[in-house]
């Protein structure tokens, strides 16, 4: 599905140029749960949002489904990404002062559907989370587990080829931690759903299918976990 061949990345200005991917080639295929482990400015970041097709600016290649996406004008990439990955964060980035149903939906209408044709979509991946009986609640009234699920859904809305979760329990006790990681193997191992997850927590790592450690921009580990 995803093919990295021989990517480098340097951020550069006036005075230097930092090389922060180095000589990086990774194949993903459908199916996998991978995490990514590395130490603060390792990389990680830089790797999801040139895999999210965020970041254009690398040498190299990046061939999606054996096409190299990333020539695309910025507007068409920008649609390809809305329906192609779906996207969690640490501090789940949801808007404060909408309902869930209204945070669920909102990439259902980036992506041009009309809002009486939402309904049904987000009540089933409302469901697949959990929070069938939490749609109208503001954000407000949710813990923050809650929130990381609406979070997911609305990740999910779009039927995304892929997920890239950066740090997505950082901000969670471990127990939900827990109830999150098993949520991402459920979607996983049921529903085929590619899950690309950045973590800094070993006890995230058992329930990926493969581990891929950086340091310092390179890949210093690539092994297979659970089959
Ligand atoms: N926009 C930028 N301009 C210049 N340098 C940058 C930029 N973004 C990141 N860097 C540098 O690139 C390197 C890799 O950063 P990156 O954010 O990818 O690391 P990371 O592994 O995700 O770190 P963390 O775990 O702290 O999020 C670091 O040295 C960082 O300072």
């Amino acid at each position: 599905m995803i093919s990295l061949v021989n990517v480098n990345k340097y951020y550069k200005n006036d005075e230097e140029s930092l090389h922060v991917l180095k000589n990086i080639n990774l194949a993903i295929a459908p199916g996998e749960m991978i995490a990514i482990m590395g130490p603060s400015g390792s990389g990680k970041s830089t790797l999801i949002n040139l895999l999210g097709f965020i970041d254009k600016q690398f040498e190299g290649q990046y061939l999606f489904e054996g096409k190299a996406l990333l020539t695309s004008s910025d507007e068409i990439l920008s649609k390809i990404r809305n329906q192609t990955v779906g996207f969690v964060f640490q501090n789940f980035s949801l808007i404060e002062n909408n309902t869930v149903f209204e945070n669920v939906e909102l990439p259902l209408l980036y992506n041009g559907y009309k809002f009486h044709q939402t309904e049904e979509k987000v009540r089933a991946v409302l469901k697949k989370v959990g929070l069938s009986d939490k749609a109208d609640k503001h954000l407000k009234q949710l813990s923050g587990g809650q929130q990381q699920l609406v979070a997911i859904a609305r990740a999910l809305i779009n039927q995304p080829k892929f997920l890239i979760a950066d740090e997505p329990t950082g901000a969670l006790d471990s127990h939900t931690s827990e109830e999150i990681m098993k949520l991402f193997v459920d979607l996983n191992t049921q529903d085929q759903v590619t899950i690309i997850l950045v973590t800094h927590n070993p006890d995230m790592v058992p329930y990926c299918s493969r581990l891929i450690s950086i340091r310092d921009g390179e890949i210093i580990e690539d092994k297979a976990l659970r089959q």
